[in-house]
């Protein structure tokens, strides 16, 4: 019993560098929908932004919400359709995005860190034009948007405040409402807000070497080495969106990025407060190791 409560105060003691590290930064979460469909994980996931939060760091929760989005859209009797990882999506479905994304599935997320005695404000991109868009062009996905600038003063304002903003995938322009990919949402915040660390939380281990090798993790990628990764096949799919936006975050200054595993319980604080490396970690020249 003695030596347990040692080994977690020990454990505790290990969080002391980053605390001092993360204080007052700010870190962008990504929080994807294939992570969020187990209650007690999503818990899990609920507790770790409370608890970072509380400590100081400056949490932005953008989140996805794909498998809600697919389910109302079977409830309703139309089809999903994702050509490239991106949702067709046409103007009845784009009502559906917006109701899913910036409804149940925001206030969903708000509600639970509420519950946990915390605060939140659910926003999506077009409160405070925070996501200003375009139509995605090339191919035509309907109302799908590309990110044309990231106007962050409210973010900024409800972190000043002490809120931690959860923010909804969708952006728009003077004239419609464009249904956005969450991890390009999320990275284009994280580079306008100069975040010092971007997350996205998958249900994935991280970037695998063999994607159907859940053992053959690769720790840590170089953004010179990406290119490569991906000529090579080894990283294709879902992941070569969500490794481009890591690129583009680094390239934007944000220190790093790292895709870590929403299937194990606490796995954000793994990540953040303690020497445990978890997941795969997207750097480049400027990251130093603590
Ligand atoms: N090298 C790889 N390592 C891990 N996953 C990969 C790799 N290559 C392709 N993938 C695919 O990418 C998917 C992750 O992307 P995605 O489903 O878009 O995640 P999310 O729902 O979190 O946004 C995995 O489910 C996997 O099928
Ligand atoms: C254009 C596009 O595909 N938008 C996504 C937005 C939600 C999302 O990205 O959710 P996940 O992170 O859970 O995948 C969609 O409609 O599913």
């Amino acid at each position: 019993m003695k030596d347990q409560a040692i080994e977690k105060a020990r454990i505790l003691s290990q969080a002391l560098p980053y605390i001092q590290k993360y204080n007052n930064k700010i870190v962008v979460i990504k929080y994807g929908g294939n992570a969020m469909t187990d209650e007690q994980l999503k818990k899990n996931v609920m507790e770790d932004v409370v608890l970072l939060s509380e400590i100081g760091v400056k949490i932005v929760l953008v989140h996805g919400g794909g498998p809600d989005i697919n389910a109302m859209l079977k409830a309703v009797g139309k089809e999903s359709k994702f050509i490239d990882g991106l949702r067709y999506t046409d103007e009845e479905t784009m009502s559906y995005v917006q109701m899913v994304l910036a409804g149940k599935t925001n206030k969903n997320l708000v509600s639970m860190i509420s519950d946990l005695k915390s605060k939140a404000v659910g926003i999506c991109g077009m409160d405070g034009n925070i996501i200003e868009a375009k139509k995605h062009e090339t191919p035509d996905l309907g109302y799908v948007g590309d990110i044309v600038e990231i106007h962050p003063q409210l973010i900024f304002k409800l972190l000043d405040d002490g809120y931690i903003p959860v923010v909804a995938s969708i952006g728009t322009d003077d004239n419609h409402v464009y249904n956005i990919n969450a991890d390009m949402a999320a990275s284009a915040i994280a580079g306008a807000l100069n975040a010092e660390n971007m997350v996205f939380v998958s249900n994935v281990p991280g970037v695998l070497k063999d994607a159907e090798d859940e053992g053959s993790l690769i720790p840590q990628i170089h953004v010179r080495d990406v290119q490569h990764l991906m000529e090579a096949g080894i990283i294709s799919g879902g992941m070569i969106p969500k490794v481009q936006c890591c690129v583009d975050c680094v390239r934007q200054g944000v220190k790093k990025t790292v895709i870590i595993d929403g299937r194990i319980p606490h796995a954000l604080l793994i990540e953040m407060l303690s020497d445990e490396g978890i997941g795969t970690m997207i750097v480049g020249d400027e990251y130093e190791e603590l």
